[in-house]
């Protein structure tokens, strides 16, 4: 598709009232692993961030990286195995989501921003503990029954202390979704659910959920535009959706129902699809509202 310059300049203007409207304001943009996959979408990812702090946002980066923390696993001979959305991590698989996620994945991202022109600073929860977390049993089929597994954590409180530091000073936080426990210990923690009560925390303006799906899908495949905690309940319910997309939606309900304006799932395959979403009137992907 060739752009005549016209159409660019007509394009850039539009951005205008939403950069006016965003102004100063935070953005919590969690960078899912599934969106991570090809290194000309990760470059654009990284443009995309610096542009929206040169012109007035505050981008504030949580990213997962499931599938990296898969490939290294495979590689020490384990295989990856998840309930209701979330890792079974015994202590050897929480060594090498430290080192995938707090290492690997968190460097790259910080690095592919630096490279572009931000001041990015790479952190996890145990950075000046600020995610504080205690471990997680999920609920099982039974009256009362507790499912265990591992070294999953919840968190109990985001302190929001160090990001805003950073945020004031003109660098961009990159967090890796790590937690830590009252005795010092790591807590692996589903990474949409550190983007959500972050959000909510610093009282963000939005959120966006990057993922591998074109939004939030019906039962035929098509894609839902918008969703509330009660239309919801049934697409739960029928196992419309499931795996990764349930801890994703409870996160964003929740962020929905807590004071953050606006929260989307787009396709982070989509080449620019931050700055679709942020900066033009090409909102793409599902939003969630509380009602
Ligand atoms: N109703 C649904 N609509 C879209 N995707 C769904 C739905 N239910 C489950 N999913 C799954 O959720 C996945 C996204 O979650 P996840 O794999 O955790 O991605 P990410 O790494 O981006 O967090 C999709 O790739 C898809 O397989
Ligand atoms: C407890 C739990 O499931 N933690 C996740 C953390 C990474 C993550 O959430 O990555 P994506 O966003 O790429 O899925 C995991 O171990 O895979």
């Amino acid at each position: 598709m060739t752009v005549s310059a016209t159409e660019k300049a007509l394009i850039l203007a539009e951005a205008l009232p939403y950069i006016r409207r965003f102004n100063d304001k935070t953005i919590v943009i969690k960078y899912g692993g599934n969106a991570m996959t090809d290194d000309k979408l990760k470059e654009d990812f990284a443009k995309d961030v610096v542009l929206l702090k040169l012109v007035g946002l505050n981008p504030v980066v949580v990213h997962g990286g499931g599938p990296q923390i898969n490939d290294m696993l495979e590689r020490v001979g384990k295989h990856g195995e998840f309930i209701q959305g979330m890792r079974v991590t015994d202590q050897e698989t929480m060594d090498v989501v430290e080192m995938v996620l707090g290492g690997q994945v968190n460097k790259e991202i910080v690095s592919l921003i630096n490279q572009h022109g931000g001041k990015a600073v790479g952190l996890t929860g145990k950075d000046g503990h600020f995610i504080r977390a205690h471990k997680l049993f999920l609920k099982g089929e039974g009256e009362g029954e507790q499912i265990d597994i591992g070294r999953v954590g919840e968190i109990d409180v985001i302190d929001p202390a160090l990001v805003s530091l950073l945020d004031s000073q003109d660098f961009i936080p990159v967090i890796a979704p790590i937690g830590v426990g009252s005795d010092g210990e790591a807590y692996n923690i589903n990474a949409d659910l550190v983007a959500g009560k972050l959000a909510e925390t610093l009282s963000a303006e939005k959120l966006v959920l990057m993922t591998n799906t074109p939004g939030v899908l019906d039962k035929n495949g098509k894609l839902l535009t918008g969703l509330t905690a009660e239309s919801v309940e049934a697409l739960f319910a029928d196992g419309t959706i499931h795996g990764g997309m349930l801890p994703k939606i409870s996160s964003a309900l929740d962020a929905a129902k807590n004071g953050v304006n606006s929260v989307h799932i787009i396709d982070g395959r989509v080449s620019h699809a931050l700055l679709l979403e942020i900066l033009t009137d090409a909102g793409v992907g599902t939003m969630i509202r509380a009602k």
